[in-house]
């Protein structure tokens, strides 16, 4: 295991007019459960598409857990986790099926012991036989992070996962964030939960436009909470570098 689990370089990406990523420049030590917060299409979604081989980018270099997802698509996807936002897992397999259907893709024996533990962890036991189409929104969330983590992997990106979950089991997650990163893996968290991520991570990043503002340990801050610091790096940028648009906002011509 290498000290850095993420590393990108001068990572661009350009969709036709609109630049998603300029120059950023990320660099995440193993073990760190990281919060990577930015405004809406502040190219975050960007970012972990790129870092999971799922996306290329126009230039810049990108490592995670020692791959290279850009040479190494395959490989990278293989050695991390990853819970999309919004996902669905496959609607014509039951809960159960669908993660035998992972632990195959993923190479593993067999996974009842882990499956029964997530099911426990999240309480969803008595969902297990049941369609992936016949879930609630919040069961399939459980389905999603289960399929994530299940063969543990030593990264792992994990887009809203609170998103519809019962404050019981948010709870239970985000318990479960922090032991996994206290275990020497790396959790990768984008979120627009400003709280959460004061409350669970040891290190954000915020980004806008596509480069990496400000980076620092949110036990830091004092008294100051980390959304008056978001509010305040993200207003300053924008701000700052667009005249023009804050001109136009402004009513002038
Ligand atoms: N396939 C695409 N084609 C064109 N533009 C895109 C595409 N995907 C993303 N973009 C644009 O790239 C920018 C970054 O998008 P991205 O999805 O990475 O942002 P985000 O930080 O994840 O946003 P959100 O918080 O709203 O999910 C946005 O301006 C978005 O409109």
């Amino acid at each position: 295991m290498t000290d850095r689990a993420i590393e990108t370089e001068g990572l661009t990406k350009q969709y036709g007019e609109v630049t998603a990523l300029d120059s950023l420049d990320i660099d995440v030590p193993t073990g760190e459960l990281y919060g990577f917060l930015g405004p809406n299409g502040a190219g975050k979604s960007t970012t972990i598409n790129i870092l999971t081989g799922q996306l290329t980018p126009d230039s810049g270099t990108a490592e995670v857990a020692g791959v290279d997802p850009v040479a190494e698509p395959v490989r990278a996807r293989e050695r991390v986790g990853i819970l999309p936002e919004n996902g669905k897992p496959p609607s014509f397999l039951t809960v159960r099926e669908y993660f035998d259907f992972v632990a195959e893709a993923r190479g593993l024996d067999s996974v009842d012991d882990r499956v029964d533990r997530w099911a426990d962890r999240l309480a969803f036991e008595s969902k297990l036989d049941t369609l992936c189409t016949d879930l609630s929104q919040g069961e399939r969330q459980k389905t999603l992070i289960t399929q994530a983590f299940l063969h543990e992997p030593e990264v792992v990106f994990i887009d809203e996962p609170l998103t519809n979950l019962d404050p019981i089991i948010q709870e239970r997650a985000k318990q479960f964030f922090t032991t996994y990163a206290e275990a020497g893996n790396t959790v990768f968290l984008s979120t627009h939960f400003i709280a959460t991520a004061q409350e669970m991570c040891t290190r954000v990043g915020i980004v806008n436009r596509g480069k990496l503002l400000e980076e620092l340990d949110p036990r830091d801050l004092g008294e100051e909470t980390l959304l008056d610091r978001f509010f305040a790096t993200v207003d300053t940028d924008t701000a700052a570098v667009d005249p023009a648009d804050s001109a136009a906002l402004a009513g002038e011509e």
